[in-house]
């Protein structure tokens, strides 16, 4: 093995402990933490824990932490009554309603129920229209922190060719918006692109998201390339359970130039990267300015 290994728990762990301090600092000066509400419909086992470990975490950096659990046959309108709640709550800064939502209830309606600014996984309409166009806006929280690991591996993204597999409104698109912002060249690929291990290997930068498990081998990546795996796949190997990415770690880390490892890479980002997008919204609502290296 010759790659770099990125390591995102590391990154994930710095980044939360810059936000507490400045959380420690804005409540003494305001009397005032921020809020982060999640929101969780049904007992979906896999969702259970993700709720528990952001509350967990968001506690931990000195912010206010309100979970509301509904029954999976809650309705729609229930849940929008629950939100209008939550975006007149001043004591909520950040809103997250846990994905996927029940098959009866439009999730489309339900996030663009949620105010804007408090919308921190950046995927209400306005916000995506915002990042679209360059303006400043809430950015969804995985593509955010695969960003950030990047700015942090090269300094400049500037003129590199960026590949992202996988064109999903939560993490394809928006990544490959901010690497454009970044003055990337960039190209999508997705299952009905022809020739895809070619493209790929053009990529001074390849994202993978698209949930299956460990299919980019070594002959999708230019040698000394940086790969960030947004896959997290649960697995059976040798009658246990495991989790591994959408790239076959062991072959890619023999060409690329730095590899994101699954877990440690970009699942502890994402929700440092909540943490900060709901300390963004709290700066914005109180019209404090922001930390350096929270927001893009
Ligand atoms: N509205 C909404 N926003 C989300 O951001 C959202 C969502 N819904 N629904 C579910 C997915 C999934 N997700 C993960 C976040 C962190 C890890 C994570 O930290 N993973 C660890 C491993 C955790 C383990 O061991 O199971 C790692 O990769 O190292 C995983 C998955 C956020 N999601
Ligand atoms: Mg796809």
């Amino acid at each position: 093995m010759s790659a770099k290994v990125i390591d995102g728990k590391a990154f994930a762990g710095k980044l939360r402990a810059k936000i507490a301090s400045h959380v420690a600092r804005l409540r003494d000066e305001t009397g005032v933490v921020p809020g982060l509400a999640v929101v969780l419909v049904g007992e979906d086992a896999a969702s259970q824990v993700y709720v528990r470990n952001k509350g967990i975490q968001t506690v931990a950096v000195g912010m206010a932490s309100y979970e509301h659990k509904l029954p999976a046959e809650a309705s729609e309108s229930q849940l929008l009554a629950l939100i209008a709640d939550l975006n007149a709550d001043r004591s909520v800064h950040g809103i997250l309603v846990q994905l996927p939502l029940p098959a009866h209830i439009d999730a489309g309606a339900v996030i663009n129920a949620i105010d804007p600014r408090k919308d921190v996984d950046g995927f209400h309409v306005t916000n995506v229209g915002l990042l679209a166009t360059g303006q400043r806006s809430m950015v969804p929280c995985t593509p955010l922190g695969c960003l950030m690991m990047l700015r942090d591996h090269f300094g400049s993204l500037r003129g590199r060719t960026a590949v992202v597999v996988g064109r999903s409104n939560i993490v394809g698109k928006p990544m490959a918006q901010l690497l454009l912002r970044d003055d990337c060249s960039v190209t999508i690929v997705h299952r009905h692109s022809l020739g895809m291990a070619e493209i790929c290997r053009r990529a001074d930068i390849l994202v993978t998201a698209v949930g299956q498990p460990e299919m980019f081998d070594a002959s999708y990546v230019k040698p000394g390339a940086v790969v960030i795996d947004v896959g997290i796949n649960r697995i059976e190997r040798d009658g246990r359970s495991k989790l591994v990415g959408d790239v076959n770690f062991a072959d890619v880390a023999n060409i690329a130039g730095a590899i994101t490892p699954v877990p440690g890479g970009v699942g502890p980002m994402t929700i440092a990267c909540l943490l900060a997008n709901t300390l963004t919204a709290y700066c914005r609502a109180h019209d404090l300015p922001e930390p350096d290296g929270l927001a893009v």
